[in-house]
């Protein structure tokens, strides 16, 4: 079978994606997927995502980690799809899409993708990290001189570690300014570093407001991929009317022969 694909990155975090519309892509293997994302002998992707129909939306996100299992929201993913919606010409300036966080909302201006996150009520803080869900699962930890640190390795050690089979995404996170933090986050489902990851940078932002680390409800965070600015308002200790805003970008697009 001959797959038409799209590759797009958002600072970095990068996603093969797929029009589904005509459900032409088979969705439960796994192994396909991954060789997908395989960045030696596939296409090479942190993830893959696909575009469907939506009877209540503009269009329905479904997303896959680069193992080739379907996971949870991916913030990065979620910007890179509304930019190819628009592309496509599914969407003008404005999306409402479904994915399995529930319903988002985005705005497209040129390159950059502004997109509704779902609202956060619960982050419990505990001694030296802080836990919540911001659509995907996500440990944020303090560290100094993030640059040298071994992500890969205590990443690694901590989503097994801590959470158990399920896992979770960890971050960890260097402030720089009163607003603005550096953040390296190792995934799971890709099982290792990315050079950004949207839900990550949101659980970060909402943690350092949670903490008193900041008081600002703009929050600018650089990535090695790139930098991603998080909007919110908090009300009655919930969080909501939360942004991710930055780059989404199509890197090329091709065909490739699948055998999986
Ligand atoms: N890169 C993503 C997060 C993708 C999901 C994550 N790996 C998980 O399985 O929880 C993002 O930009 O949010």
């Amino acid at each position: 079978m001959e797959l038409q694909f799209f590759k797009y990155q958002g600072t970095g975090n990068d996603f093969v994606i797929i029009d589904n519309r005509q459900q032409i892509f088979p969705k439960n293997n796994t192994k396909l997927v991954a060789a997908l994302c395989d960045r030696r002998f596939g296409i090479g992707a942190d993830g893959l995502i696909l575009l469907e129909n939506d009877n209540m939306a503009d269009f329905k996100m479904v997303y896959y980690n680069a193992d080739g299992a379907e996971s949870s929201m991916c913030g990065n993913g979620g910007r890179c799809l509304v930019a190819f919606a628009h592309y496509l010409g599914v969407i003008e300036k404005e999306a409402k899409f479904n994915a399995v966080d529930g319903l988002h909302h985005a705005t497209v201006e040129g390159d950059i993708v502004n997109l509704k996150m779902i609202d956060v009520d619960k982050i419990h803080e505990k001694q030296n990290h802080s836990f919540l869900d911001t659509g995907s699962p996500h440990h944020v930890q303090m560290v100094k001189e993030l640059e040298k640190f071994d992500v890969q390795k205590e990443g690694k050690k901590l989503r097994y570690g801590i959470y158990g089979e399920s896992g979770s995404n960890i971050n960890f996170v260097e402030q720089t300014n009163d607003n603005a933090f550096d953040v390296r986050t190792y995934e799971r489902g890709v099982e290792g570093e990315t050079f950004s990851c949207g839900t990550g940078v949101t659980a970060v932002a909402l943690a350092m407001h949670e903490s008193g680390k900041t008081a600002a409800n703009e929050v600018h965070i650089h990535t090695i991929g790139g930098d991603l600015t998080i909007s919110f308002e908090k009300k009655d200790g919930k969080y909501s009317n939360i942004f991710l805003k930055g780059p989404a970008i199509q890197v090329f697009k091709g065909t490739i022969e699948c055998s999986v």
